[in-house]
């Protein structure tokens, strides 16, 4: 089998699932899950860019306030034009209705292989495989794109062009909200040569459910995660110990923290743990780009924010390629990866 879409598309018509999609029963049913929505913070990004000092003073609190309280934001009025967003969701689609032998190209590829499609996370080490097909491009610094659809180039090196240039401004709201100056963490990181990673995932309908997951609960490499899709809810965060549905209003970006924000803030900014479930209903789509340094740019704490008092070093400096090596040749889990490097 190449991938989940694969397995339901050759006719599989039963009702129950192949076992090796199974998980842990503990994994979803003993969680509670919040039946009321709670609303994450909505971040008016255009009070961030429109010049009134009073405004955008405000915003820097509420996004300050949103990576600290919650990891995830609900961004709107981000100046993305809503066609390349959907332009973005039915490329995406069409990657992955291409036949199993196109996409095979770039199937079973290395991490750093500028492109890779598969299934699950890594089959490898997965104990029991995620309802879930996925499409990695690396797109910057170096520009990669799959050569079918042949509209896939065009559209998503504009997308993601866009999705770096609003992380980059949050980048400078972030900044300022920790008492730094606003270029602070794209200098500390060297953002502008960073790295870029698209990560599509395409869940197709599970007949079952509530036995499987599309992705299992597990924090994100790199700064920020912004996260787009095709209206169809599935993602869940944790927050307070409970987890909390994620349903975005049309047309906003979904944008977490990573990793790296962890690290770099010495743990004031923690990266937040999510995952994906799957339903019986539809396709979901979920389109995510993360913004990290470049690859071998050692990531430590700031200087800023460390002190021997109160903020003692919390994590041991890594390089981004190391821990994106880590995190994939391990099972995703949680915040396993990141527990390796705490002091
Ligand atoms: O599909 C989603 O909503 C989440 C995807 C995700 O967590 C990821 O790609 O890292
Ligand atoms: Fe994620």
């Amino acid at each position: 089998m190449y991938s989940v879409k694969g397995l339901v598309d050759s006719g599989f018509h039963q009702s129950a699932i192949p076992s090796k999609f199974i998980i842990a029963s503990s994994s979803q049913e003993d969680d509670t899950v919040l039946s009321q929505e709670e609303a994450i913070p909505t971040i008016d990004f255009s009070l961030l860019t429109s010049g009134d000092p009073v405004q955008r003073s405000k915003v820097i609190q509420d996004i300050g306030n949103a990576c600290r309280d919650w990891g995830i934001f609900m961004v709107i009025n981000h100046g993305v034009q809503e066609k390349l967003m959907d332009d973005m969701v039915k490329a995406s689609k069409s990657f992955f209705d291409m036949s199993e032998e196109e996409k095979g190209e770039y199937n079973g590829k290395q991490l750093f292989d500028p492109i890779r499609s598969g299934t699950s996370f890594n089959v490898l080490v997965d104990k029991s495989l995620f309802w879930r097909d996925y499409l990695k491009v690396h797109v910057h610094p170096h520009v990669n794109s799959p050569k079918k659809p042949a509209c896939y180039r065009e559209i998503s090196q504009e997308y993601c062009k866009r999705a770096r240039d609003v992380a980059s401004e949050l980048l400078k709201g972030i900044s300022m909200s920790l008492g730094l100056e606003e270029n602070y963490i794209d200098k500390a990181m060297e953002v502008e040569f960073g790295s870029q990673l698209l990560v599509v995932n395409f869940y197709p309908p599970c007949p079952q459910p509530e036995l499987a997951i599309g992705m299992p609960p597990h924090s994100d490499h790199g700064l920020l995660t912004l996260l787009i899709q095709n209206q169809l809810g599935g993602l869940q965060v944790l927050h307070n110990g409970k987890w909390v549905p994620i349903n975005p209003l049309p047309n906003s970006i979904l944008v977490n923290t990573g990793d790296h924000m962890e690290i770099l803030t010495n743990g004031k900014y923690k990266s937040v743990v999510h995952r994906a479930m799957v339903n019986n209903k539809a396709n979901r789509i979920s389109i995510a780009t993360s913004h990290g340094p470049p690859l071998d740019k050692v990531v430590s704490p700031a200087q800023e924010l460390v002190d021997t008092e109160f903020h003692p070093i919390a994590y041991h400096g890594i390089t981004y390629r190391e821990y994106l090596e880590l995190q994939q040749s391990n099972e995703l889990n949680g915040k396993s990866c990141l527990d390796r490097i705490r002091v």
